[in-house]
C-alpha cells in the first residue's frame, strides 16, 4: 500500500482533549466529503472545511511505499526528549489510507496513535485514541470512540443526537467561518445550558503556530 501525505509537522494538539501535548501531525491526502478543490466547495458534502490536504507536495509529504517507511518519516519529526511519543493522524480523511499495519509500524516507534476522523469509515484495530467529529449529511459509521469533537452550529445536526453513543468525551468546536465570534458565543451557551458538552477551540489558530 501506498501512503499519500500532504504533510507532516511537529506542534502542539490544538484541539479536544488532548490540547497543549506536542505532538507530529501526519495529514492524510484525499477525503471522501469534499475533492477539496475550491471550485466543488458548494457541491461538496462537507463544506466548512479549513484545510489544505490536496497532493503531497506539503512540508515534509510524499508517498510513501510502506508503512515502515512513513513511521520512519513521522518518527523523524519527533526531535524531542522524554514524554511519550504521540502522532495524530488527520487528513484530509485518514481512515482512507490508516490500515493495521501503519498503526503497528507507529507503535514499533513507541508512538501513541491518535486520529481525526469525520466518522464515514471504521477505524483499524489498535488506535489509541479516536475522536470523532460528524458531518450533517455524511452517514456516521463509528458508534463511540473516545472524544466525539462536533463542529457548532451545523445545520440540520443537533447535539443531542449524539449523546445514546459510546463517547465518554463529548465536545463542541466552534465552526470558523465569517461568523466565528457568534459561533462561539453559541457554542458557550450551549455547554453552559448542556453541561455533559464541554468547549474544544482551536489554540494552534489563537497562537499562531501549524
Ligand atoms: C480538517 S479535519 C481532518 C480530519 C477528518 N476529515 C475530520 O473531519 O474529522 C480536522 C478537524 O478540523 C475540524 N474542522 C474542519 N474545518 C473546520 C472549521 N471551519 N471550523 C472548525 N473546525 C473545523 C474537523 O471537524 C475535524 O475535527
Ligand atoms: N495544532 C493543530 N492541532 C490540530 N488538531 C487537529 C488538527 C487537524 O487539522 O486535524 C490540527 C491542526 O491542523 N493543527
Ligand atoms: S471531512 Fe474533514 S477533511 Fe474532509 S472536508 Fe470535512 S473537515 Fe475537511
Ligand atoms: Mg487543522
Amino acid at each position: 500500500m501506498t501512503y499519500k501525505v500532504k504533510e507532516i509537522f511537529y506542534t502542539l494538539q490544538g484541539e479536544g482533549t488532548h490540547a497543549g501535548r506536542p505532538a507530529v501531525f501526519c495529514r492524510f491526502a484525499s477525503c471522501n466529503l469534499w475533492t477539496g478543490r475550491e471550485k466543488d466547495r458548494a457541491r461538496a458534502i462537507c463544506q466548512f472545511c479549513d484545510t489544505d490536504f490536496v497532493g503531497t507536495d506539503g512540508p515534509g509529504g510524499g508517498k510513501f511505499a510502506t508503512a515502515d517507511e512513513l513511521a520512519d518519516a513521522v518518527l523523524s519529526h519527533w526531535v524531542a526528549d522524554g514524554g511519550e511519543r504521540m502522532v495524530v493522524c488527520t487528513g484530509g480523511e485518514p481512515l482512507l489510507q490508516l490500515d493495521k499495519e501503519l498503526v503497528e509500524a507507529f507503535h514499533a516507534r513507541e508512538f501513541y496513535v491518535a486520529v481525526e476522523t469525520n466518522g464515514t469509515i471504521l477505524p483499524p484495530p489498535g488506535v489509541d485514541w479516536l475522536c470523532v467529529s460528524p458531518k450533517a449529511g455524511a452517514p456516521l459509521a463509528v458508534q463511540g470512540g473516545d472524544e466525539l469533537k462536533l463542529v457548532y452550529p451545523q445545520r440540520d445536526l443537533s447535539p443531542t443526537e449524539f449523546e445514546s453513543l459510546e463517547f465518554p468525551s463529548l465536545k463542541l468546536q466552534p465552526l470558523d467561518d465569517d461568523n466565528r465570534v457568534a459561533n462561539t458565543a453559541a457554542a458557550v451557551k450551549y455547554c453552559l445550558d448542556h453541561p455533559r458538552w464541554q468547549l474544544s477551540l482551536q489554540t494552534h489558530k489563537m497562537l499562531g503556530i501549524p
